[in-house]
C-alpha cells in the first residue's frame, strides 16, 4: 500500500452518547483547522484502525473516523439493541453537530459505503463530497451471492470452513442458522460461529489471502461484534425496501454531490454488479473498477485510486 499517507496519530479523543443504551467513539487526527472528512467503516461491526487515517493528507484534511454502534471502543460491544440503519445514520449528524462541523467529505467502503449512501441521501446538505470503495446497498441478491450461493464457489475450500458450524438439514438458510447461534446463551456455540463468520470474509477480501485480517478474525472480542453485528443488520434486510438505496428517488438527492466509485473486479464479498448499478442511476459519479483487486480497501490499485479520490476534493 504504497499509495497510503505516512502513519499518524490522533490529536483527539472522545466518546459521545447517542442513546440510553450506546456511546460512540471517536477520535480526529491530521490538520486541527483542515477540511473535515468522516471515515464509515466497514460490517457493519468492523470498527475502525489506524490504517484508515492514512487514505488523507494529514496537512489539508481534519479527519474524523468513529465506531458504529457496539464497535471497536464503542459501547457496549456488540450491542444490538437500538442498532439500525437509521440509528447509524442519525449518529453520522449527532458526531457532526457534536463536532461543530458544517459540511465534510464521505468516505466509505461495503458497509461503510451503504451507511453512506443512506446518509447522503437522507442528509445531503452537509456532504461536500463523496469517496466510496466495494459498493454494498444489501439487496437480498448481495446477501444470497455472499452467504448461500456464489463466493462459495470461488472459494470451495474456505466455503466448507463456514458451513462446518451449522448443521446439515439447516444450510439451506445460513443467514437464518448463523443468527440462531450468534444470539445463543451458550458462550462456545457463539463465540465458534461468529469466529466461523468472520473467517469467511476475511478469508475472501483480498486476492491474496490476508493473514493479519484472518488472524483478525480469530481475536473473540473483535469477531464477536462483526458477526453479531453483521448478521443482525442481514438477517433483518438492514431496515430497508429491497433496492431502496438505489431508487431514483433516493439517488435523485445525490446526484448533484461530487463523487467517486472505486470498486475491486475481483470482489466476491461486494461484487461489481452493485457499483455498475449505482453508476447506471448515478452516471455524473466518476467509476473506476481496478483489473487487479478484489474486496479490500488495502489492495494497492484499490488504495491509490482512494488516495487519489481524497486528494481530487482537497479543494472543496
Ligand atoms: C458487507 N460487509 C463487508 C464489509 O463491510 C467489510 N469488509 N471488511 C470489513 C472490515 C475491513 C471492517 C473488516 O468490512
Amino acid at each position: 500500500m504504497a499509495s497510503l499517507y505516512a502513519e499518524i496519530s490522533a490529536f483527539e479523543t472522545g466518546t459521545l452518547k447517542v442513546s440510553d443504551i450506546h456511546t460512540l467513539y471517536y477520535e480526529i487526527s491530521g490538520n486541527e483547522n483542515g477540511k473535515p472528512v468522516v471515515f464509515l467503516h466497514g460490517g457493519p461491526g468492523g470498527g475502525t484502525s489506524e490504517l484508515d487515517r492514512r487514505y488523507f493528507d494529514p496537512e489539508v484534511y481534519k479527519i474524523i473516523l468513529f465506531d458504529q454502534r457496539g464497535s471497536g471502543k464503542s459501547t457496549p460491544s456488540a450491542c444490538l439493541e437500538h442498532n439500525t440503519t437509521w440509528d447509524l445514520v442519525e449518529d453520522v449528524e449527532r458526531i457532526r453537530k457534536h463536532l461543530g462541523i458544517h459540511k465534510w467529505v464521505v468516505f466509505g467502503g461495503s458497509w461503510g459505503s451503504t451507511l453512506a449512501l443512506a446518509y447522503a441521501e437522507t442528509y445531503p446538505e452537509p456532504v461536500k463530497a463523496l469517496v466510496l470503495r466495494g459498493i454494498f446497498t444489501l439487496r437480498k441478491s448481495e446477501l444470497v451471492f455472499f452467504y448461500q450461493n456464489g463466493t462459495s464457489h470461488i472459494f470451495p475450500e474456505a466455503w466448507d470452513e463456514f458451513i462446518a458450524p451449522i448443521p446439515e438439514a439447516e444450510r439451506d438458510d445460513m443467514m437464518k442458522a448463523y443468527h440462531s447461534q450468534l444470539n445463543s446463551d451458550d458462550d462456545a456455540i457463539r463465540l465458534r460461529a461468529a469466529r466461523a463468520w468472520s473467517k469467511w470474509e476475511m478469508s475472501t477480501s483480498r486476492m491474496n489471502l490476508d493473514l493479519e485480517a484472518v488472524e483478525r478474525a480469530a481475536q473473540d472480542d473483535w469477531a464477536n461484534a462483526f458477526a453479531r453485528i453483521e448478521n443482525h443488520f442481514f438477517f433483518n434486510e438492514g431496515w430497508m425496501r429491497d433496492g431502496q438505496l438505489l431508487e431514483k428517488q433516493a439517488i435523485d438527492k445525490i446526484r448533484h454531490i461530487p463523487t467517486v466509485i472505486v470498486q475491486g473486479r475481483y470482489d466476491v464479498i461486494c461484487p461489481a454488479t452493485t457499483a455498475w448499478a449505482l453508476k447506471k442511476a448515478f452516471p455524473e459519479a466518476e467509476f473506476h473498477i481496478v483489473p487487479n483487486a478484489g474486496h479490500s480497501s488495502k489492495e494497492d490499485g484499490i488504495a491509490k485510486l482512494l488516495v487519489e479520490a481524497t486528494n481530487k476534493f482537497r479543494h472543496l
